[in-house]
């Protein structure tokens, strides 16, 4: 199925859980093992990406994912490096809040060509950066939005609807010491129909639930994972919460 539709269907009866594994953090193998205890976990799909990648490392656990693991492997790419034949879909993503234009059209335009030739499935999405924002808000040149104006979130969020986006994804940035505010997440969801995907700095399965109560529809958590010694353990407080709401 196509990715964007089984989250559509998947969301009619729950909301979705993502583990974003960076390629560059460890060998295929062990990726795969990590997804395979995500998912024994009950998380919902694999996203692949990283601030800084290496085309042949993405490649080659990108692989390794879809011919060992059931769920959908995303590309969550951090540059026009981020792109491998071997996934079932890409975030085609553009950071609204860049105040350079090479993430929000360059990049795209960069890689486009490339994405087409392989024809994997797009999911065209806005990608915000909140304060604090951490190495993606700076990579990124995000005009980070304030944790205290939910309505700038929002004044984006309804542009990305505008624009014909799919999905708004609300990063805090990775490791962030709070994940994005409830309130924030309450806002854009609802003046807005797309789907709300949040990430950066949610470590427990309480913080899952408050975003996911908030309005998430996916929550994303990376470093959680990175750093744990029970990853079906902590993956499964993390989705129990989400689907606690
Ligand atoms: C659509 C195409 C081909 C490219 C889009 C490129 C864009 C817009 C990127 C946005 C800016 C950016 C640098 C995003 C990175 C997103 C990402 C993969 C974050 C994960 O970052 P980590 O590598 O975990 O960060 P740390 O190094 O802080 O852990
Ligand atoms: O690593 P964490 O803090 O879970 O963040 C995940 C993701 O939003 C980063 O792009
Ligand atoms: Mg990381």
């Amino acid at each position: 199925m196509n990715v964007e539709n089984y989250f559509r269907e998947s969301l009619k009866d729950h909301k979705l859980h993502l583990t974003l594994l960076d390629p560059e953090e460890q060998s295929p193998d062990k990726a795969v093992s990590m997804a395979k205890e995500a998912v024994a976990g009950g998380t919902d799909g694999i996203m692949l990406g990283g601030s800084t990648t290496e085309s042949s490392e993405l490649d080659a656990t990108a692989k390794a994912l879809k011919e060992n693991v059931d769920v959908p492997v995303i590309l969550f790419p951090g540059n026009i490096t981020g792109v491998s034949r071997y996934a079932d879909a890409i975030f085609f993503m553009s950071l609204l809040n860049s105040s350079n234009p090479y993430w929000i059209t360059g990049a795209q335009a960069l890689g486009a060509p490339t994405i087409k030739k392989m024809g994997i499935e797009t999911i065209p999405m806005g990608y915000l950066v909140v304060e604090p924002g951490g190495t993606v808000g700076w990579v990124g040149d995000a005009k980070l939005i304030p944790r205290a104006k939910p309505d700038l979130a929002v004044a984006y969020s309804i542009a990305a609807e505008f624009m014909g986006m799919k999905l708004l994804y609300l990063e805090a940035g990775s490791g962030a010491g709070e994940p994005v505010p409830g309130e924030m997440i309450s806002k854009v969801k609802k003046t807005t129909d797309i789907m709300v995907i949040v990430g950066g700095g949610i470590r427990s399965g309480e913080e899952a639930a408050q975003v996911a109560k908030a309005g998430a529809d996916i929550i994303v958590t990376g470093t959680v994972v990175e750093n744990c010694s029970n990853i079906r353990s902590k993956i499964s407080e993390i989705v129990e919460g989400i689907k606690s709401v």
